[in-house]
């Protein structure tokens, strides 16, 4: 289907944790559902950061179909998969150790190519062409569903304000070195990638984004990184939010239904 202008976000907010955990896991599953019922399978892009610990209520839950997921990464940093600052490490110690998804279904980053960026982004982007190539006609793969998270600073993957792979509209994956977050050396998905995802949400929750979450949705000629995830019709982008970050924003609300 031909890709059309962005629609606005869809914002959810809960009043607390657990009510937000419980319907992003409705949410994800329906995502999955629809994924499989059309193409037999879910691919699946998360970030690290905190959206790990909001996963929790795909836990034992009798409606995820693990075998037919495929995990690729939305950012990663260029270290070691059990070192504190990998992503990998965030989302294998709090959803994959305690799941059944074949191993061979997650795509982590080769960590042999740590010390070649361009190599270790074109392997990634590599392991996207197998997976992607001749499954979608589209110019950029489309995942299921994108997840991801939002810095303080608005950042979203390991797309940061002001950078210049915010204009990039060719690469799948990028490389960076000069993250202003450490560890300096990440990849990430370009925002032609993200924007083309059958779905996107985000999780932002704490008091800490409430003001950012307020530039992001409500002032989003700043072009702040998150504000730059719209994706494409018949896509849609959403927000998963608690209260305290919502405290600010004046954007609408819309009631969660899964
Ligand atoms: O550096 C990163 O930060 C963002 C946001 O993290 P959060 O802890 O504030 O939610 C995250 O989404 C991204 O994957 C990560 O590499």
């Amino acid at each position: 289907m031909p890709h059309g202008p962005p629609a606005a976000p869809i914002l959810y907010t809960f009043p607390g944790e657990e009510p937000l955990v419980a319907a992003l896991a409705e949410f994800i599953i329906k995502a999955q559902d629809e994924a499989i019922q059309k193409r037999d399978r879910f691919t699946l892009a998360v970030s690290g950061g905190s959206l790990a610990q909001h996963l929790a209520g795909l836990i034992g839950n009798p409606g995820v179909k693990w075998d037919k997921w495929h995990i690729f990464f939305a950012d990663e940093r260029c270290v070691p998969l059990d070192h504190e600052y990998s992503n990998y490490r965030l989302i294998n110690e709090e959803l994959l150790t305690k799941v059944d998804i074949p191993a061979e279904q997650v795509h982590a980053i080769d960590t042999s190519l740590l010390d070649d960026l361009d190599e270790l982004a074109d392997e990634y982007e590599q392991g996207l062409i197998r997976e992607f190539a001749n499954r979608e006609t589209a110019r950029f793969p489309v995942f299921d569903l994108i997840l991801l998270g939002m810095g303080p600073d608005g950042h979203t993957a390991s797309l940061f304000p002001g950078h210049a792979l915010l204009t990039e509209s060719d690469r799948w994956v990028a490389w960076i070195d000069d993250s202003p977050k450490p560890p300096p050396t990440r990849i990430t998905l370009t925002f032609p990638v993200i924007n083309h995802a059958h779905k996107c949400a985000f999780v932002a929750t704490g008091a800490a984004k409430e003001d950012i979450l307020h530039t992001v949705l409500d002032k989003p000629e700043e072009g702040l990184p998150s504000s730059r995830v719209r994706v494409a019709q018949p896509g849609m982008t959403y927000w998963f939010v608690d209260d305290a970050a919502a405290a600010k924003t004046e954007y609408l609300r819309t009631p969660f239904k899964a």
